[in-house]
């Protein structure tokens, strides 16, 4: 092997990451392949490859330009290094240890191809978090190295401009993303940092500074492995090393800082660069248009430089002391923490979500307590009672369910970027989600029940002709319909970790709602449903938000209706009317049952979600 000049290594714990010298990385990937299923002949399932036999060294100190024309590859081969996919044959190995993707995450920082970010903060806000869960840093020492990142990434003019969302014309440009999320990922002391495109949508003048950073970066020691896409001539040549791939195999591999070696390669075989024409360009077009004889060229090995074809190097053998899940930069309190702020900042700047959820439980509250008014307690009471009922029901489920899968898909890509790179444990995300969720889940029921109990008398005491209101009537009732937005809500964070996209989860959430409103027992007694359906109550939530709600309105009401057809008290049209099985003998008790088995059923959604929610991140 013609030497790589290397530095000693240094093993470093978990607690010096933030300031210390990150450990030099050497990446040794040898004859690794990647193979896809698709629909073969026939529709029969059949596997395609799309990385064949792809081998090399990336070492310190050497800023890499993987290049190829669109579909050659590229990405699929920094998947495969970073462990997003996984080789179908081949070893990968680190410092000479084998491929393992928590230390991968550990070492590396991935920029991807698309800018994911936050859209509500602003740049010098989203750099402080990305400091703050990269780092743990105190403030001051995170105000020091974002500075100096806003300055170096040309940031400065937009540091105080929200991000904005994609495809808005609110936010910054798509170039000053672009150089925004490199830099989030240098916040961190990667010793490997992969980019994806990182120069696309950049002017001339803004991807040579970048790449210059890239080549400072390397110089400093880090591995950089770079896609690139028809880069400038001078771009180009500030790359150390290149590697050409082509139908997913390599066509060159070998230094381009001197810029004479893949030009002389090229023209060895046969393809001489005109003396005025851009050398990256050049070799696409050449590559596109006789890809056997350059891949033939490569294979034969003369025209390969010598120091392209070096062998790993022993003395490259440590990596950093293995974390545990809870040793993240940032304490679990303070990954919390910055989630919580981030997730108020968002409502704040961007509160269209929470106020359509209370503006529609103060809006529908007030037609539904015009159009049932004084409900009274005469037979119709009776019917009407059971109408509010079901649709207060349905109502604040569906409500409290829409918000979150609307919102919270497109927010998945960036929080598992932000996964992927080591920021933060993916079992802070949900519970943070909550923390900050919580006073959407307790006001808008409370508001809707506040004015629609009060104008129908729905939550009050009546007895005989007359009507007064009843805390505890109206207590039992809010925590009933508390306890159906809850436990709805967490459904549907349940669902949008399983839905692959927002639409799936726009359309599965009522999807399934409505059919376990249908089941509720309300539309058709428990006991009157056939075999088919009635198994299906015992683990439908709503059938036991129903029956509390029927308790909680019905419990010790009385009713001006003559007594011959049995149903003068609220007992009583319970059991004969509503058919409510008896599970403890007593209404009261009952109802405690119920917003018990609630109870369960919020805490069981719940953490399905975040199981579901952490497993997705993860991936
Ligand atoms: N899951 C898959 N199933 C089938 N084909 C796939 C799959 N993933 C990737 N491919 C194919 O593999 C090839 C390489 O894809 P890849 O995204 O790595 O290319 P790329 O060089 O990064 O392209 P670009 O520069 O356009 O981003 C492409 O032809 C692509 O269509």
């Amino acid at each position: 092997m013609a030497g790589i000049d290397l530095h000693p290594v240094v093993a470093v714990s978990v607690a010096d990451t933030a300031t210390s010298i990150p450990p030099q990385i050497q990446l040794v990937f040898d004859q690794v392949s990647v193979d896809v299923p698709i629909k073969g002949d026939h529709g029969k399932p059949s596997t395609k490859r799309i990385l064949d036999s792809v081998s090399g060294i990336f070492g310190p100190d050497e800023a890499w330009a993987v290049m190829g024309p669109s579909g050659s590859g590229k990405t699929t081969l920094l998947n495969a290094l970073t462990g997003v996919t996984k080789p179908t044959v081949g070893t990968i190995t680190v410092n000479n240890h084998p491929f393992d993707r928590a230390t991968m995450r550990q070492i590396s920082a991935f920029v991807p191809q698309d800018d994911l970010l936050t859209p509500t903060l602003t740049v010098h806000e989203a750099l402080m978090d990305a400091a703050l869960f990269k780092t743990g840093l105190p403030t001051q020492d995170r105000e020091a190295r974002v500075t100096t990142l806003i300055s170096q990434f040309g940031l400065e003019e937009c540091r105080d401009v929200l991000i904005g969302h994609p495809g808005s014309n609110k936010g910054i440009s798509g170039g000053q993303k672009r150089r925004l999320s490199v830099a989030l990922e240098l916040c961190g002391n990667p010793s490997l940092l992969y980019l994806d495109e990182p120069t696309s949508g950049l002017d001339a003048v803004n991807t040579m500074s970048l790449v210059r950073r890239l080549s400072n970066l390397a110089a400093s020691g880090v591995t950089v492995i770079a896609t690139i896409h028809q880069p400038s001539a001078a771009a180009f040549f500030t790359f150390d090393r290149l590697l050409l791939l082509h139908r997913g195999q390599i066509c060159y591999q070998g230094p381009v800082a001197l810029g004479a070696q893949p030009v002389a390669f090229f023209a060895a075989a046969g393809f001489v660069c005109p003396a005025l024409e851009n050398p990256a360009d050049f070799m696409f077009e050449v590559l596109v248009m006789n890809t056997a004889a350059i891949r033939a060229a490569y294979l034969e090995g003369s025209m390969v430089p010598e120091d392209a074809q070096r062998a790993p190097d022993a003395k490259m053998s440590l990596l950093p002391a293995r974390r545990t899940a809870s040793a993240y930069p940032a304490s679990r309190a303070i990954q919390m923490y910055a989630h919580v702020r981030r997730n108020l900042l968002g409502m704040r700047r961007d509160p269209l979500l929470a106020r359509i959820r209370v503006g529609s439980a103060v809006g529908v509250s007030l037609i539904v307590g015009v159009l049932y008014f004084d409900i009274g307690n005469g037979a119709t009471g009776v019917n009407q009672i059971i109408s509010l009922l079901v649709f207060s029901m349905i109502f604040l489920a569906i409500t409290s369910a829409l918000p979150v899968v609307i919102a919270i898909l497109p927010e998945f890509d960036v929080v598992q970027k932000e996964c992927r790179n080591n920021w933060y444990s993916p079992w802070a995300y949900v519970p943070a989600k909550l923390i900050t969720e919580l006073p959407l889940l307790v006001v808008p029921p409370l508001l809707f029940l506040a004015i629609m109990g009060n104008m129908t008398t729905l939550s009050w005491q009546t007895k005989g002709e007359s009507s007064e209101s009843d805390v505890s009537r109206f207590f039992m009732l809010y925590l009933a319909l508390f306890l159906v937005v809850f436990a709805t809500n967490s459904w549907a964070y349940f669902l949008s970790g399983l839905a692959p996209t927002t639409q799936i989860a726009t359309l599965i959430t009522p999807g399934s709602i409505m059919p376990m409103a249908l089941l509720s027992g309300f539309f058709v007694n428990q006991q009157d449903m056939s075999w088919i359906f009635r198994w299906f109550t015992y683990i439908n939530y709503l059938n036991y938000a129903w029956q509390a709600l029927a308790s909680a309105s019905f419990i010790e009401r009385t009713f001006d209706v003559p007594l011959a057809t049995g149903l003068s008290t609220g007992d009583e049209i319970l059991r004969t009317r509503l058919g409510l099985p008896v599970v403890t003998g007593s209404i009261l008790s009952d109802y405690w049952a119920n917003i018990g088995i609630l109870v369960g059923f919020v805490i069981f959604f719940r953490i399905l979600a975040t199981v579901i929610i952490a497993r997705r991140l993860r991936k």
